[in-house]
């Protein structure tokens, strides 16, 4: 066994029903369509009374990959990938679901007794555990991560129970044509030029106005234009100058504004400039710069990105993330490494393993940044920044990008950046896309289904991302999708990471043009032709909200995002609802503000006061202002039980 390999535990993620050649019997009736939810081929899965005995169950105790079995007979294959199965026959009759086995977490506080999954009404905007166990811990994200990364990522401290992770993603296409392949911009890409922008902080560079005043070197320019980049977006012409110029920075630009190239661009851009070694084999890699994004698809698309600007050049992209073979994915790294991509969790054990040694950082960039600083991340950055070997803040320069930043995360965010950072908001911070048309349905719990099959009615096959609240959640509306014979899939984190590149893949692809997902796909995911976004469950934060709309709308091309409100559970989420909508020039339907202003009482709210603002919080703030609302800013993580990385 290789030394390398990581542990993981025996996950049952979502029931694998029959793909192509399969019947799929649920209560008489019979799906014929293919979907990407349903990996195995061949198999039958038989669930009599139509209750699909979704992934109920026990969540053991103590650490990862003990814990749980199957209802179903998987056949785990020798890589422990559970999808691999081929021509397996798995029955569970009557859908009792037995006993979905993910091992128990303990450290990550996951712990607790599930039933089986027989309403959707059942615990759905809570969270997902059914039962917490004391074994658990709280059940909630953060405090105890570090341990639990450690787990997950198999550092040989001890746990060695479950099938390692085999699982090698399919290398990336190698061809120009798909390296390079993009969407166009959309009718509105021109009016980014008429968003407002604010840079504060003491002697920020003059912005650039075409790539060309970006002094990029000839086989950067030649990817820009190869990418179809004619002209940079407001954060590109604000935020490369600011890089270039050496300074920290924390930009603030709405979801698919092209945040992605404004780091990317002028940190290659230095580095071919200084004249990086090319990086090649050594037992211990010494990157320029480093990325962290919270999810795996995200940091996936970043390094692609990164492997697309710098074709051709001597700088080498790399991308870490966990749910892959830790051998293979140190091997990737140890062939050489500029730009190394990852999640927070692969990042550290990487970095623990000794095979990433820091002193040539120069660049630290925190996509998501609000993300990557709120509780459930926040332990690992600052692990990251006081790893050995990190340059202090004085001596690297730290990058922070997002769509939305809480004041007290920018506060917490200081701590990580030079006393001098600029920060740059295009717009307003924490607005939503302007280019997304925005609907508020009042809904009641019970009819939330129907009404989500009314509206896919509508959209036909144009491609639709329904965000739910848990991943059981996505598990039941997906395959009651499929059992209405909408084409579906879904993403969330108790699948395994080989399904939730082909559920993205199928996605992508318009084999499956609905993507039932949860919160994991709400950030920095850029799909062509997504038109739809539904918000089955409201988020529990108002950030999240605007993150998981941008899903459409980007890049100038124009989107819809629905999203069911639920009186019963919605309201704390009303009034910053009211200011995002009006902040957008969205109409805001008059029960939605008759339930945020008696929510709140009338005394100081205004959402439409004020329309642009600057929030950096080094000059006090002022767009939220509003006294906190309860359990509704700034409480993705809190609220969320998914698991990102
Ligand atoms: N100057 C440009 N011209 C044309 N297309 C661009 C330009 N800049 C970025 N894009 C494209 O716009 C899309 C959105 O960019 P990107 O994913 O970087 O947005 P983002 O601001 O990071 O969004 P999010 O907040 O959702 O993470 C991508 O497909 C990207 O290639």
């Amino acid at each position: 066994m290789d030394e390398w390999d990581e542990v993981q535990t025996p996950v049952v993620s979502i029931p694998s029903f029959g793909n192509s050649g399969s019947s799929w019997n649920s209560g008489g009736q019979q799906s014929s369509f293919k979907s990407s939810i349903n990996d195995n081929e061949g198999s039958s899965w038989k669930s009599g009374s139509g209750d699909f005995g979704l992934r109920g169950g026990k969540r053991g105790r103590g650490s990862r990959g003990g814990g749980g079995f199957k209802s179903f007979n998987s056949g785990i294959g020798e890589n422990g990938n559970s999808e691999d199965n081929e021509g397996g026959s798995w029955n569970s009759v009557g859908g009792n679901g037995g006993f979905g086995g993910r091992g128990g977490r303990g450290s990550r506080g996951r712990g607790g007794y599930r039933t089986s999954f027989n309403s959707e009404t059942e615990n759905e905007n809570g969270s997902d555990d059914g039962f917490k166990s004391g074994f658990g811990g709280s059940g909630r994200r953060g405090g105890f991560r570090r341990g639990s990364m450690m787990e997950q990522e198999g550092n040989g401290d001890g746990v060695t129970a479950g099938p390692k992770v085999v699982y090698v993603p399919p290398p990336p296409p190698e061809e120009e044509s798909s390296v390079f392949a993009h969407y166009e911009t959309g009718i509105n890409f021109d009016k980014y030029d008429d968003i407002l922008v604010d840079v504060s902080g003491s002697n920020s560079p003059k912005a650039i106005m075409t790539f060309e005043e970006a002094g990029l070197c000839e086989s950067l320019s030649r990817n820009v234009t190869k990418s179809g980049y004619v002209k940079p977006t407001p954060v590109q012409k604000h935020g490369i100058p600011i890089i270039s110029a050496g300074r920290d920075l924390m930009a603030c630009a709405q979801t698919g504004s092209g945040k992605t190239a404004a780091f990317l661009l002028p940190i290659l851009q230095q580095l071919m400039s200084d004249g990086v070694a090319a990086s090649k084999f050594s037992e211990v890699q010494e990157p320029e710069a480093i990325i962290v994004a919270p999810t795996r698809e995200l940091i996936n698309q970043i390094y692609l990105e990164a492997r697309k600007f710098a074709y051709g050049t001597c700088v080498r992209p790399v991308v870490v993330y966990g749910g892959i073979n830790t051998g293979y994915t140190i091997r990737e790294v140890l062939k050489g490494c500029n730009v190394l991509c990852g999640t927070p969790g692969r990042l550290l054990d990487i970095i623990g393993r000794g095979k990433v040694g820091l002193s040539k950082l120069r660049y630290l960039v925190l996509d998501e940044a609000d993300r990557m600083l709120d509780m459930g991340f926040e332990p690992d950055m600052r692990k990251l920044v006081s790893s050995p070997g990190m340059p202090a803040k004085e001596e690297r320069q730290t990058l922070m990008f997002s769509a939305t930043y809480p004041e007290d995360i920018q506060r917490l965010a200081a701590d990580f950046l030079k006393t001098d950072y600029l920060f740059l908001a295009v717009g307003v911070v924490g607005g939503a896309c302007s280019d997304v048309e925005q609907h508020i349905i009042q809904v009641d719990q019970y009819s939330k289904r129907e009404q989500l099959l009314e509206l896919l009615k509508t959209t036909g096959t144009e491609r639709t991302m329904v965000f739910v609240e848990t991943k059981r959640s996505a598990d039941f509306i997906a395959t009651f999708l499929c059992q209405e014979k909408v084409p579906t899939t879904s993403i969330h984190g108790d699948r395994e990471q080989r399904e939730r590149e082909k559920a993205l893949g199928d996605f992508r692809s318009g084999q499956c043009p609905v993507l039932v997902a949860t919160s994991v796909a709400a950030r920095g995911l850029d799909i062509e032709h997504v038109q739809h976004v539904v918000n089955f469950d409201m988020p529990s934060s108002i950030d999240e909200y605007v993150h998981r709309i941008g899903r459409t709308g980007r890049c100038g091309n124009t989107g819809r995002a629905v999203s069911f409100f639920n009186p019963e559970s919605d309201t704390p989420l009303a009034r910053s609802l009211v200011k995002v909508l009006a902040g957008a020039q969205q109409e805001v339907p008059s029960w939605l503000e008759e339930i945020a202003f008696s929510a709140h009482g009338t005394t100081g709210f205004n959402p439409y006061g004020k329309v642009f603002a600057s929030t950096d919080t080094r000059k006090g703030g002022s767009f939220q202002k509003e006294p906190p609302q309860p359990a509704v800013q700034n409480t993705s993580a809190a609220a969320d039980d998914e698991e990102w990385e």
